[in-house]
């Protein structure tokens, strides 16, 4: 300014002069410049703006405390490309400070890096005198209210339980929740408080976000474009309440906007331009400097005017230097004329530290997203009775379709023991009748034609060829003369027979052996139906039908049964793996959604640590697991007879514990993945292997010696082992079988916890720096 009036004069082709008296600058002048900027003089309604009551509050202000200190803070997301560039800025308590910019020029990012959500590459940020996301820096923590750009909020929560969940965890009480709520609603024009906030437009969403940093009314308020929106009346009114705020309580604001002339009401601008701050003043002495009564065209000249700058410095520089050592132009001569401000007391943390215990406040934190949880989960009645039925379902599944005998099975017949064209008729019981003729018919009548459905082929070729058409899985087929071989054969006694004799007391069976279950029920079926025929036979003939028994002798299992199906064997184990793996996939959804829609990050804002959003979580979902355990075995106790000989205590305490470590593989996945397809994808690349490998399916013993070692250390082997011990043996905790189930789950909980925070540390660190 000259001391003959305004007079501003540029760079680069930029001249704006204004020859005339401050006073006289009282009508409305346009003059465009040359770089077609527009600048309207109304220093009408603006007169009293520049009076010297508003300069002496600008000066008293600089006195005042600092309450957030940046200095040289460089930050790059690429390398090269720094988004904060040796950036300085200086807010003292009890001020607006508004950060202009256009868009991408690093605002959002600098509010992240202040609050602690993002480290810097080097420079300092002290907040409070504290380095923010230090330990009892309270930043991130009860002593800040951001507003992120993003809604941020649960769409299925109403207003009113959004505030209270915010409200318990700042460690409000009920009654100050309440009544804080009461004044938002009517300043913000919120709509009825049980309006649920998914059904609200986008204005209101953003409004009932501005609520929400609001509410714990914290010394230091950090909005991000909280007018974005929002109409011009209720935008006045969110100023007002900033104004009263910070002059009643010495509140200190940091507001970003798009709408330039709002920062008007603020005592301190800073405009941003790549990375950098190229004014930092209030707006009085802006306006008064540019003798203009609109800061817009103050802000489009000063970013002019760097451009100009910058383009002439890299001219300059082009001749004689490299494009490094282009001074910061603007802003380095800005940050040396403002931040001079060291002196200045720094206020302190403790001063605004309320005295509450770490375990009031982890009870807090504990039970308001417990409360979250539980509100999120219930309202969606069909998902939530599919997650509780699902396993049941499942279990219910696999139960009916896998381990039942394979029956009929179509099986061929070849008789040339009797005339083929008088195949064999009922033999009927016939007991105490020693019938040796037409042996063969007696052995086809004791076939369980349940399990297996005869057809007759008059030739073992036409047999074959039925058999190759996959018709059949196989054919027996009883030689000529098999009654007379058959009981030459089984009265010989001690005697030699020849060979003719032998082969021809043999039925000849031949089979598609490619399913190994199939093959193995018709060798059963056959060699049991051998076994009645005999003692049949012998019986009739006066023998004793004993002899027709293999000399062995099975006691009675001490556990299990000899009848027992392959189902008995899996049910136990199948239930504790369906309860492993719908926890990792929603807990690895939820933990993605949360982390989606900004609710995660906003929780972490109000000082929650990820263990607490981890034990949170953990119990939510362990009653949902108690609710799959209770039903899924429920069922197959009614339905399928499988019934808990041991504790049934001891197996939902394991299916719990199983459910639990779903839970945290979940929230590891969460960890990581950025799209639900991902951490639906890794879902299942860590169960299927785990119920594979684990024995859940197949005996151990089955698998190759490397892969048991390996096997036992995955997290469901011994849990799967325990289980069955205790379903299907009854043992107790301590039998050295059971209890190594407990302890291995729980180790491996403990491990993806431990993997869990440290992952969370480390992208929190990469975040920051
Ligand atoms: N996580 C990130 N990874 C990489 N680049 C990022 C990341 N966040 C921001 N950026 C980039 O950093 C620059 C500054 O972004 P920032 O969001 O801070 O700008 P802004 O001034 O807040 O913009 P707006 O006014 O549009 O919100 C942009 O170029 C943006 O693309």
């Amino acid at each position: 300014m000259s001391e003959s009036g305004v007079k501003l004069t540029s760079v680069n082709n930029v001249n704006l002069s204004f020859d005339m008296e401050p006073e006289k600058l009282q009508l409305p002048q346009i003059i465009i410049n040359d770089c077609g900027l527009l600048m309207q003089n109304d220093l009408k309604g603006g007169g009293d703006f520049l009076g010297t009551q508003i300069i002496s509050k600008y000066e008293k202000l600089e006195q005042r405390p600092v309450a957030i200190r940046i200095r040289n803070v460089v930050k790059y997301y690429q390398p090269g490309v720094p988004t904060l560039d040796h950036l300085n800025m200086t807010v003292h308590e009890g001020t607006i400070y508004t950060l202009l910019g256009s868009s991408g020029c690093g605002k959002t990012t600098l509010l992240s890096c202040t609050i602690g959500l993002q480290n810097v590459d080097s420079g300092d940020i002290r907040v409070f005198g504290c380095e923010p996301g230090a330990k009892e820096s309270g930043v991130p923590g009860k002593l800040v209210g951001y507003m992120p750009q993003e809604i941020s909020l649960y769409p299925s929560l109403s207003i009113q339980e959004l505030l209270e969940y915010y409200g318990m965890l700042y460690g409000m009480s009920d009654d100050e929740t309440q009544e804080r709520t009461k004044f938002l609603i009517q300043l913000l024009e919120l709509p009825v408080p049980s309006r649920r906030v998914g059904t609200l437009s986008g204005g209101q969403k953003r409004r009932v976000s501005f609520a929400v940093s609001l509410l714990p009314d914290p010394p230091l308020l950090i909005l991000d474009e909280p007018t974005v929106g929002v109409d011009p009346l209720l935008r006045e009114s969110i100023w007002d309440h900033l104004v009263d705020l910070v002059s009643r309580k010495k509140t200190t604001v940091i507001i970003t906007t798009h709408y330039v002339e709002e920062a008007r009401k603020s005592d301190m601008i800073g405009l941003m331009r790549n990375g950098r701050l190229l004014v930092e003043k209030s707006p009085q002495s802006l306006l008064e400097e540019h003798s203009t009564a609109l800061l817009s065209p103050i802000v489009l000249k000063l970013c002019r005017d760097d451009s100009c700058m910058n383009l002439q410095a890299i001219t300059n520089n082009n001749k004689n230097t490299t494009l490094n050592a282009i001074p910061n132009n603007l802003s380095m001569m800005n940050n040396k004329i403002n931040f001079n401000s060291g002196e200045n007391e720094v206020l302190s943390v403790q001063r605004y530290t309320r005295n509450i215990s770490k375990a009031k406040q982890t009870k807090n934190h504990l039970m308001a997203m417990i409360k979250k949880n539980t509100m999120l989960i219930s309202r969606n009645y069909l998902f939530l009775s599919f997650l509780i039925c699902v396993p049941a379902i499942q279990a219910c599944l696999f139960c009916l379709a896998v381990g039942n005998d394979p029956k009929p099975l179509p099986f061929g017949v070849v008789n040339e023991d009797v005339n083929i064209t008088h195949p064999c008729l009922p033999t009927g019981e016939d007991e105490g009748v020693c019938l040796i003729e037409n042996l063969s018919c007696q052995y086809i009548d004791k076939i369980p034609i349940d399990h297996i459905s005869l057809s007759f082929y008059p030739s073992a070729k036409e047999a074959k060829e039925s058999l190759l058409m996959g018709r059949i899985w196989g054919y027996m087929m009883f030689p000529q003369n098999y009654s007379q071989n058959f009981f030459l054969r089984a009265t010989s006694g001690s005697q030699f027979f020849d060979n003719e004799t032998f082969a021809g007391s043999n039925i000849i069976f031949e089979m598609d052996a490619t399913s190994k279950q199939i093959t193995a029920t018709l060798i059963k079926v056959f060699g049991d139906t051998y076994k009645s025929f005999s003692q049949h036979l012998l019986r009739g003939c006066g023998y004793d039908e004993r002899l027709a028994d293999v000399p062995m002798q099975f006691l009675p299992p001490v556990y299990g049964d000899y009848s027992a199906g392959f189902r008995d064997f899996l049910a136990p184990s199948l239930v504790l793996g369906i309860l492993f793996f719908f926890p990792i996939l929603s807990s690895s959804m939820q933990c993605i959604r949360e982390k989606k829609q900004g609710t995660l990050e906003r929780t972490e804002i109000a000082g929650v640590r990820t263990w607490e959003i981890l034990a949170a979580y953990s119990v939510t979902e362990s009653v949902i697991v108690l609710l799959q355990t209770a039903l899924g075995f429920l069922i197959m106790a009614v339905v399928f007879q499988i019934s808990v000989k041991g504790s049934v205590a001891l197996v939902v305490a394991l299916c719990m514990l199983i459910g639990l470590s779903g839970v945290s593989v979940g929230f590891l996945i969460g960890s990581f993945c950025r799209e639900e397809t991902e951490a639906a994808l890794l879902s299942m690349a860590v169960f299927f292997p785990n119920f594979i490998l684990a024995g859940m399916f197949w005996p151990l013993e089955g698998l190759p010696r490397i892969l048991q070692y390996f096997a036992y250390v995955l997290p469901c082997t011994l849990a799967s082992d325990s289980v069955r011990s205790i379903v299907n043996r009854g043992w107790g905790f301590t039998h050295p079988k059971v209890w190594p189930g407990f302890a291995v789950t729980f180790a491996w909980i403990a491990a993806y916890w431990i993997l869990t925070l440290i992952l969370q540390k480390i992208t929190s660190v990469r975040r920051r720096g």
